[in-house]
């Protein structure tokens, strides 16, 4: 198991809702954590709220929109200025929005790339790298499609891709660095009330009876039920391509079919 006392942790989306309880565990367990969010306001309330809980600079909001490419690598440089290193990257930032769609795809699937490379680039050992552990943050719906949000779950089902492939591409070049997905249920956070909006479902609102039969299937996990997944996902140095399915009745590890399970056809 990976110790994490000492270690530098980076999440996104780190200012609210799951991206606050991941920084709280990784701090909780002895990590520094860099807090990279869009929400000024709000990332700079959490730092000073961290520091004061858990020591005086073991926490650094960094203002990102991971949409940008530059905001992101700029803000990489200066954690490795100010922490000197980065062991454990976390990209979570994520929305929904089925109307502002590109922004949706820019967000949740290239902020996870943009994300995954940067932390790529500075871990792998074939840069001199020291290693490290990489985890992306798709969902239930990156696993089976979310009917009320077709372009969030293919976002997701794209985490969960990139995910897999790159995993296998850091055992096969022996990068050193495992990369891992979760794929959480609903978790009482902000973002579930978005099945609600109009502005952000546009055109699937008349699904959301839909969404709701759902939210009955999969009761609302809680923030800290999942940080514990993330905790293992980060600590358990045997995962690598590990896609961890959380719904409130348990979670488990995905056996991916080696086949693909078809019926045939005469064609
Ligand atoms: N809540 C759920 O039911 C659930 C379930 C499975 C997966 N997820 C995923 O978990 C992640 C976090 O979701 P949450 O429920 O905590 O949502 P949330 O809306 O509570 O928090 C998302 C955070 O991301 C930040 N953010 C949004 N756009 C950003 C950008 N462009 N750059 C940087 N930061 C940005 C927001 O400011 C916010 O702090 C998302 O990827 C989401 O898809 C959520
Ligand atoms: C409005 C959306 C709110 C939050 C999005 C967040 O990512 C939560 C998603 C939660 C659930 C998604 C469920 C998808 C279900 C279907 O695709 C179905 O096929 C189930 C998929 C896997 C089944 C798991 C199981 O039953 O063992």
């Amino acid at each position: 198991m990976m110790a994490l006392q000492g270690k530098v942790a980076v999440v996104t989306g780190a200012a609210q809702g799951l991206g606050k309880g991941f920084a709280e565990i990784l701090l909780q367990n002895g990590a520094k954590v860099a807090l990279l969010d869009i929400n000024e306001k709000a990332g700079k309330e959490l730092e000073t709220q961290f520091n004061e809980a858990y020591g005086a600079d073991r926490t650094h909001f960094y203002p990102v929109d991971v949409s940008s490419d530059q905001q992101f690598k700029d803000a990489f440089q200066k954690i490795l200025s100010k922490f000197g290193q980065v062991d454990i990257f976390c990209n979570n930032a994520g929305i929904i929005n089925e109307k502002q769609w590109e922004k949706t795809v820019s967000i949740n699937l290239c902020g996870v790339v943009r994300g995954t490379y940067l932390a790529l680039e500075h871990m792998k050992k074939e840069n001199g790298g020291q290693g490290g552990v990489i985890v992306n943050v798709a969902s239930l719906a990156g696993l089976g499609p979310l009917a009320q949000t077709p372009i969030y779950t293919a976002t997701k089902f794209g985490v969960v891709g990139f995910t897999r492939a790159l995993a296998l591409a850091s055992e096969v070049a022996n990068y050193g660095v495992r990369i891992n997905a979760m794929c959480p249920a609903f978790v009482r956070t902000p973002l579930i009330d978005s099945f609600n909006s109009e502005e952000q479902i546009g055109q699937f609102m008349g699904l959301a009876d839909f969404t709701r039969s759902l939210m009955e299937k999969f009761p609302s996990l809680e923030v800290e039920e999942v940080s514990k997944g993330l905790l293992l996902l980060v600590k358990d140095d045997s995962l690598n391509g590990a896609c961890l399915a959380m719904m409130r009745d348990g979670a488990g590890l995905v056996s991916f079919p080696k086949e693909i399970p078809k019926t045939p056809v005469a064609l």
